[in-house]
C-alpha cells in the first residue's frame, strides 16, 4: 500500500481532505510508506532501519494472545516516542472524564427511570476554547479501566483543533460517532478525514489529534476497556450483508513534513487521568508502519440491513455495526448498533421497535434525522438511556399512528440515523450527566397518555358491574376475573 508525505499539518484553509487516501478491509494485516524503501526488507528490528528511521512495535494484544486474536503494528520513525520530558496530570481531568465505576466513588448513580437528554450545546468560543480532548465528559459506564474490564461513554463537544497536542488513551479504545461537524484526524498511522454519518475507531495507545474542519464539533465516543471491536457474527445470514468487511478504511502512512522541529503537548489519558508531556517534535514522524493494528473509519451509509420481509419485528441485533464481545458467548461488553435508512414492509405488524424490557442496557443517540420510535423529543446530538429491564417503547404519537397504519410499505426516512450502544453492564451515571442542564425531565410524559383500549367481554362487564353494587372488588389475576 502507498504512502503519503504530503506536509500539510493542520486543518483548515482550503483542503477539503477528500483527496486522501485509504487503505480498504477490516482488521487486515497491512503495509504501508510514505516513502518508497522505508521498510525493512526482512524481520522488524533490522540492526540498522532503512532511512535511519527507529523501529517501534505497539501492541494491542498481550504478546501471547491467540494468533487469530493477536493485534500489533510496527512503527518506523524519525524518533521514538520515548524521547519526551516528563508526564504531568492535568488538573481539569479529574471530575470530567471517569474510567473507574467500581467503587461507588464520584457521585454515580444507576437509576431504573427512563433518561433522555436534549442535544448537548457546544461552548461559544467567546466563552470557551474546547478542543476534542478537553470538551468530552463522560455520562456513564461499568467496570474499570484498570482491571480491564467494562466500558464508558461519553460526549464530546468542541470549538477548536487539537493543532500541536496529541492524544493517547492508555485506558481502551475508543469507538466516535461524530454528530456535528467534520474531523481531520491526524495519527501516527496516517490521516482520516470523517463526516457526520462516519465513525472512527483509534484503539488503545495510538497517538492522535482531532481538528474541526467546520467551526464547531460534537459527537458520542464508546470506549471499551477490554479487548476489541470485531464485526458480528453473521449465521444463518450467510458470508454477506451488515457492514461488510471491505469498506472499512485504515489511514497510510503519511508524516508531517515541519515534524521534527515542531513541539508537541501528549496528552495521556490513564486510568481516566490526563497527563501531558511536551516533546520538541511532532509525534506523527512515522514514514512506513506494517501490522493489523491501525485505526479506522467506516461510513454507516454502507451498512446493508436486512430485516423481516414478511411479518414481525426482528430484535435490533440484525442492525449490530461492531461488536466488543464478552466471555459469555452472544453477549457484548458493549455492541455498536445503528438504525438506518430502509423500507418497512412487514405485514400484520406494529412496524416500530416493540414495548420492551432488556436484560441489556441502551444508550441511544441521534445522528440525524428523526427516529422511528420517537419523533419528537429525541433529538440530533441529545441523547436517551434505559438501564436493564426498564420498560420503553414508542411514545404514544408513534404507537396510535402505527397501530393504525396502511399495509404499503414505507420508507422511515432516506434521512434517518440514530444509533444503539447496548451493554449487558450496568450504566452508572456520572455527576456531569446526572446534573447537566439538557436533562429532559418531562420525559416519562411520552408514554403517560397510552390509553387503555382493552374493554371486558360482555359478560365480565356484567360480573363486575354485579359485584361492585354488591360493595365487593372482583380479584384479579392474568387479566381474568374470579
Ligand atoms: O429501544 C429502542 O428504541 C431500541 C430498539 C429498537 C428496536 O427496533 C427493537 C428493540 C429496541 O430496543
Ligand atoms: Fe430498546
Amino acid at each position: 500500500m502507498k504512502g503519503s508525505k504530503d506536509g500539510t499539518s493542520l486543518a483548515g484553509g482550503s483542503s477539503s481532505y477528500d483527496d486522501l487516501e485509504y487503505g480498504k478491509g477490516f482488521g487486515n494485516h497491512v503495509s504501508s510508506e510514505a516513502i518508497k524503501g522505508a521498510l525493512p526488507v526482512r524481520g522488524n528490528n533490522p540492526k540498522k532501519c532503512p532511512l535511519g528511521l527507529y523501529a517501534e512495535q505497539i501492541s494491542g494484544t498481550a504478546f501471547t494472545a491467540p494468533r487469530k486474536s493477536n493485534q500489533r503494528s510496527w512503527l518506523y520513525r524519525m524518533r521514538p516516542s520515548v524521547t519526551h520530558e516528563p508526564f504531568h496530570p492535568l488538573p481539569f481531568s479529574n471530575s470530567k472524564i471517569i474510567a473507574n465505576f467500581g467503587d461507588g466513588g464520584s457521585h454515580l448513580v444507576t437509576t431504573p427511570n427512563q433518561m433522555r437528554w436534549l442535544p448537548f450545546d457546544v461552548p461559544h468560543k467567546e466563552n470557551a476554547t474546547v478542543d476534542f480532548v478537553r470538551g468530552m465528559f463522560t455520562m456513564c459506564g461499568a467496570g474499570a479501566a484498570s482491571h480491564k474490564s467494562g466500558y464508558a461513554i461519553h460526549v464530546y463537544t468542541a470549538n477548536d483543533s487539537m493543532r500541536s497536542t496529541s492524544f493517547a488513551n492508555a485506558d481502551g479504545d475508543f469507538l466516535v460517532v461524530p454528530q456535528e461537524g467534520p474531523l481531520l484526524l491526524r495519527t501516527e498511522f496516517g490521516r482520516l478525514k470523517v463526516s457526520p454519518g462516519e465513525i472512527f475507531v483509534v484503539q488503545r495507545g495510538i497517538r492522535f489529534s482531532v481538528d474541526l474542519l467546520g467551526e464547531t464539533a460534537r459527537g458520542y465516543i464508546l470506549e471499551i476497556f477490554e479487548g476489541h471491536f470485531s464485526l458480528p457474527d453473521l449465521g444463518p445470514i450467510g458470508a454477506n450483508g451488515l457492514a461488510n468487511p471491505q469498506d472499512f478504511k485504515s489511514p497510510v502512512a503519511w508524516f508531517e513534513r515541519d515534524g521534527q522541529t515542531r513541539p508537541y503537548d501528549v496528552v495521556h489519558k490513564l486510568d481516566g487521568q490526563l497527563f501531558s508531556a511536551h516533546q520538541d517534535f511532532s509525534p506523527y514522524n512515522v514514514v512506513a508502519w506494517h501490522g493489523n493494528y491501525a485505526p479506522y473509519k467506516y461510513d454507516l451509509a454502507d451498512f446493508c440491513p436486512m430485516n423481516a420481509v414478511n411479518f414481525d419485528h426482528p430484535d435490533p441485533s440484525i442492525f449490530t455495526v461492531l461488536t466488543c464481545a464478552s466471555q459469555e458467548p452472544g453477549t457484548a461488553v458493549a455492541d455498536f448498533v445503528v438504525f438506518p435508512p430502509r423500507w418497512s414492509v412487514a405485514e400484520n405488524t406494529f412496524r416500530p421497535p416493540y414495548y420492551h424490557r432488556n436484560c441489556m442496557s441502551e444508550f441511544m443517540g441521534l445522528i440525524h434525522g428523526e427516529y422511528e420510535a420517537k419523533k419528537g423529543g429525541f433529538l440530533p446530538g441529545g441523547a436517551s438511556l434505559h438501564s436493564c429491564m426498564s420498560p420503553h417503547g414508542p411514545d404514544t404519537t408513534t404507537f396510535e399512528k402505527a397501530s393504525n397504519q396502511s399495509e404499503e410499505p414505507h420508507h422511515i426516512g432516506r434521512d434517518t440515523m440514530a444509533f444503539m450502544f447496548e451493554t449487558n453492564l450496568f450504566p452508572k451515571l456520572t455527576a456531569a450527566a446526572m446534573a447537566a442542564p439538557t436533562v429532559d425531565r418531562d420525559y416519562y410524559k411520552c408514554w403517560v397518555g397510552l390509553r387503555q383500549h382493552f374493554v371486558l367481554p360482555d359478560d365480565d362487564n356484567k360480573q363486575e358491574q354485579q359485584q361492585q353494587q354488591q360493595g365487593r372488588s372482583p380479584s384479579r389475576s392474568n387479566g381474568l376475573i374470579f
